[in-house]
């Protein structure tokens, strides 16, 4: 029956026996539901088109803003893509409560979309040319990486299927970094998920898996989606008990990455790959070890992440500093012999404690006492950190 109709026939009411009455009384109910049900279905169409073209949009503003590798690391190490469309969603339609709470989101996520976007714009785009830019790995590792990078990047070109990849080894050496460098030298849209995020979503998180495959695979340069701490999520069902909303979470996950794709590529970070779900064996074409550096991968980082938070600032000029004669690469191989078992991250972070001793430095002279005071505070540190507790606590430090 129309709204006019029913309008109409509401206006004689008074006039009907009380049979017809209750009769318009359900026939009013039946339209009110079918217009409550539209209403819904619109919402919910217009909601997902606006997660597609925010997502869109940001993918595009995403790659170019990752390539500024500092202004990430100090803002949005863990903005996702996702998220992008998430918020973008979520402020401009106004989704009901709950349909899509921000679970996906890493907790590092420190500013809004649109400030992304703003910054982004101040970026130059450039896809990069080497893959292993920024990043230090042994030999071996470092040809593997390289040859299924070029694999990845001509994927599209060759009509074949992106293959998924594991990474694994301790935290802080590499992993979400390599991630990023893949992502921005295929070309491909990209996003960061974390396991712990997804282990604890309910049974809508199902829903929002769906949709997030579902749009994926209509990504015109191939998608790349990046799930650091994995076994958080995808662990062995036999290791704890999980809830019913975390298997069929994993089920979900897993029947999506089994469908081999040309618009999709998995990458899976994990500390603990022993604790996986052992289907990810069927999932995973590639699996890569990034190991603690060894002495010659240490020497390099120590010279790469000296160069750039205590040499670049002195002699660009931009600071008072300046270089006291000395034998710098010697002084390197020598740091890099005092940071036996530590990351990539880790010497990153000697080399800032390095540049707090020179910023402090009265006559902004960079001797090699002051190196060797940044190298032993950072050292001391660690030491009350490992008597604190556990490695994995303390993986930023
Ligand atoms: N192999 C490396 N080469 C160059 N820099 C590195 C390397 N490993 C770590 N770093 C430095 O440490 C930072 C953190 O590393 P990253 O997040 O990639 O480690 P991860 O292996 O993903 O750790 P986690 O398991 O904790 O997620 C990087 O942004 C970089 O500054």
């Amino acid at each position: 029956m129309s709204k006019e109709a029913v309008n109409l026939v509401q206006m004689q009411e008074p006039t009907l026996k009380p049979e017809q009455q209750s009769k318009l009384k359900q026939l009013v109910n039946e339209e009110n539901l079918l217009k409550q049900e539209e209403s819904v279905q619109k919402h919910h169409q217009t909601f997902f088109a606006s997660i597609r073209t925010a997502v869109t949009m940001f993918g595009e503003r995403f790659r170019a803003f990752v390539t500024d590798r500092d202004t990430v690391t100090a803002t949005v190490v863990g903005l996702t893509l996702l998220a992008g469309g998430v918020y973008s969603a979520k402020n401009g339609t106004a989704a009901p409560a709950g349909l899509f709470k921000p679970f996906l989101v890493t907790p590092k996520c420190r500013i809004t979309v649109l400030e992304a976007l703003q910054q982004s714009f101040q970026q130059v785009r450039r896809r990069l040319r080497d893959v292993l830019e920024g990043v230090v790995l042994s030999p071996s590792l470092e040809a593997q990486v390289r040859n299924m990078a070029i694999a990845t990047r001509n994927t599209e070109k060759n009509r074949s299927l992106y293959g998924n990849v594991l990474l694994y080894g301790p935290p802080g050496t590499g992993k979400t970094l390599f991630a990023k460098n893949l992502a921005l030298y295929s070309g491909m849209d990209y996003a960061i998920m974390t396991g712990k995020e997804l282990a604890v979503m309910g049974p809508e998180g199902m829903g929002a898996m769906h949709e997030l495959f579902d749009w994926a695979n209509t990504s015109r340069r191939g998608f790349l989606l990046f799930m650091d701490d994995a076994d958080a999520f995808l662990r062995q069902p036999a290791t704890e008990e999980i809830n019913e909303d975390r298997r069929v979470g994993q089920d979900a996950f897993l029947y999506h990455m089994r469908r081999c794709s040309n618009k999709f590529m998995l990458v899976l970070a994990s500390r603990h790959p022993e604790q996986l779900h052992w289907d990810i064996d069927d999932i995973v074409d590639m699996r890569c070890h990034f190991d603690l550096p060894w002495q010659e991968e240490r020497e390099r980082l120590v010279r790469m992440y000296l160069d750039k938070y205590v040499l670049k600032p002195a002699t660009e000029g931009k600071q008072r500093l300046k270089l006291a004669p000395s034998d710098y690469g010697r002084k390197c191989v020598e740091i890099a012999q005092l940071t036996d078992g530590m990351s990539g991250q880790k010497i990153a972070n000697l080399a800032l404690s390095c540049q707090d001793k020179v910023y402090a430095s009265k006559d902004g002279v960079i001797t090699e006492a002051m190196l060797d005071a940044g190298v032993q505070d950072f050292i001391q540190l660690q030491q009350q950190i490992m008597l604190a507790g556990p490695e994995d606590e303390h993986p930023s430090t």
